[in-house]
């Protein structure tokens, strides 16, 4: 079956936490529409931009694109951004059960809005690509389903009710989404953190959670209080209301992993055997210090695969170690891997490959791995690096092994966390370590037959993270940090396989740089 949707994309005013902004919005909604398909569906998404001065794309995060890469909805990795007044055709298959969300993938455009900046994302842009650098600093709100209340706790609220900006009557733009429940029953609670910067911790008073998916792929169920999600994350809880029903209780969401003031998104969780209005007894669930990373650890390394799905193969064609640095161009501050800040061509590179215009990205592949000397526990000694665009280039069907090795700040005794993003495929999470990967030693306690399936995975601080996937989706294909301000730094990778597979790239896609000129010249001779 294929489903027709029709996207607008425009700047809209819209009070997300109470205050008004313009933000990022389409067909006037925001957070944009739901799309609902099933496996095998074809979906063709007609997005016209309405942005008046700036391009714009949408990518699927976790919708893999088989023998789709020009719909991936990556500015000039897989097509060109779509102009002003331009219709782009997204036409791809639905590959996978579960629920994912859509982004733009064009400049800092995903900021246009997710978790709560009251600066625009054309201003912090600038800001991070200035000298001195002026730093994002922390969001102003978190949203939950796209609703915050800046400057107010709901909580404190219901105590001092003087507070005019919180103050709901429920029908407010920003007044919570509340989440309601029927007692003695068992609920599914599909969760993405969309964040621009933000790690997140959801938890709901006096209930535990199981968790039973990630990344569209089933794990072992496991049970929490709390659980952990990194930007770029999806996940499914089982949520059992076995308790008390004449109370409600708070759903928390807070930060984690970077020093925050921000305070904790909140919405209420409703038994319909009482009033939304009724007040929670109890306090809401108190996020975990931001800097306890060893039980943010403990939560991720719970998850394994559920029984009987596809492992990785026993062993890998190649190995690529990626170091992850926070280095200087002059006095610029910039995000560099194996000492290489990423900055896009103005081809896209499915076309420039594809149509073997060499010229227009770097030619020689970056680097595969880094000084053996290199101490991650050190700032770096030469902290200088240079741009480049040059791509990771597989044989279809190689396995590829990658290593991120996270590694010492400018700043002394700093390292942050990272989550990783994959296009187009998903990988299996081999293991997380302390310090250097070392081959010899940790090879070895590598997990091969309970490895998760994912599409993103974080590297802790001056830890390690090991990933396997099989190159076996032709097309090319970003792998980055899904921190937007840290990508907008250099902090991703390029990776292309059997691109000479793909038969048509459809032309709409490639009518910008190199390809266009291309095609100009076509229709002239
Ligand atoms: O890239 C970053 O810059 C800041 C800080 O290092 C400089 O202000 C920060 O926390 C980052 O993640």
């Amino acid at each position: 079956k294929v489903r027709h949707y029709k996207f607008d994309v425009e700047y809209i005013y819209k009070t997300p936490d109470c205050l008004e902004h313009v933000v990022m919005g389409i067909n006037g909604q925001f957070p944009g529409p739901t799309i609902k398909a099933e496996v095998g569906d074809t979906l063709d998404i007609a997005l016209t931009n309405k942005l008046h001065t700036e391009g714009t794309v949408i990518h699927w995060h976790g919708i893999r694109q088989i023998g789709t890469p020009w719909a991936d909805g990556t500015a000039a990795i897989s097509q060109c951004a779509i102009n002003p007044g331009e219709t782009f055709h997204y036409r791809f298959i639905v590959d996978r059960p579960g629920t994912y969300f859509y982004h733009g993938h064009y400049g800092m455009q995903r900021a246009a809005g997710f978790d709560l900046w009251h600066t625009s994302s054309h201003e912090q842009e600038v800001g991070l690509s200035s000298a001195p650098m002026r730093w994002i600093g922390e969001p102003q709100s978190l949203l939950i389903n796209g609703r915050g209340q800046f400057n107010c706790s709901l909580a404190a609220n219901f105590v001092n009710t003087t507070l005019p900006q919180c103050n709901f009557k429920g029908g407010e733009e920003c007044a919570p989404k509340i989440l309601q429940v029927a007692p003695k029953k068992t609920y599914r609670i599909r969760i993405a953190s969309t964040t621009s910067l933000a790690s997140l911790n959801l938890a709901i008073s006096n209930h535990t959670l199981v968790v039973v998916e990630a990344d569209g792929n089933y794990v072992h169920p496991f049970t929490v209080d709390s659980i952990d999600i990194y930007s770029g994350e999806t996940y499914s809880v089982l949520l059992h209301t076995d308790q008390d029903p004449s109370q409600n209780y708070w759903l928390s969401v807070g930060i984690i992993s970077r020093k925050s003031d921000t305070p904790q998104a909140l919405t209420i969780l409703n038994y319909n055997t009482n009033p939304a209005s009724t007040f929670p007894i109890l306090p809401p669930p108190i996020t975990p210090l931001w800097d306890d990373i060893e039980r943010s650890k403990e939560f991720t390394k719970q998850i394994i695969s559920r029984m009987g799905t596809p492992q990785p193969p026993k062993t890998a064609d190649r190995l690529i170690y990626l170091l992850n640095t926070q280095s200087k161009i002059g006095n610029f501050i910039k995000w560099a891997i194996n000492n290489v800040s990423l900055t896009l061509p103005t081809t896209p590179y499915l076309g420039a490959i594809k149509y073997k215009l060499n010229n227009t990205f770097d030619r020689n592949p970056p680097p595969e791995r880094f000084p053996l000397d290199f101490d991650i526990f050190k700032t770096p000694v030469n902290p200088s690096t240079i741009t480049g665009n040059g791509v990771y280039t597989f044989q279809l069907n190689e396995v590829v092994d990658v290593i991120l090795q996270n590694a010492n700040m400018l700043k002394e005794n700093t390292s942050e966390v990272h989550p990783w993003h994959l296009h187009g495929h998903d990988f299996w999470v081999l293991g997380y370590g302390e310090g250097k990967f070392e081959p010899g030693v940790h090879q070895k306690s590598l997990n091969l037959t309970r490895a998760p399936l994912r599409n993103t995975a974080v590297i802790f601080p001056y830890g390690w993270t090991a990933l396997r996937f099989k190159a076996d989706n032709p097309g090319v294909w970003a792998f980055h940090c899904h921190i937007e301000p840290h990508l907008h730094m250099g902090m991703g990778v390029i990776f292309a396989e059997g691109v000479h597979k793909i038969r048509k790239v459809p032309t709409e896609a490639l009518t910008c740089g190199a390809t266009a000129k291309m095609f100009l010249n076509d229709t002239l001779h």
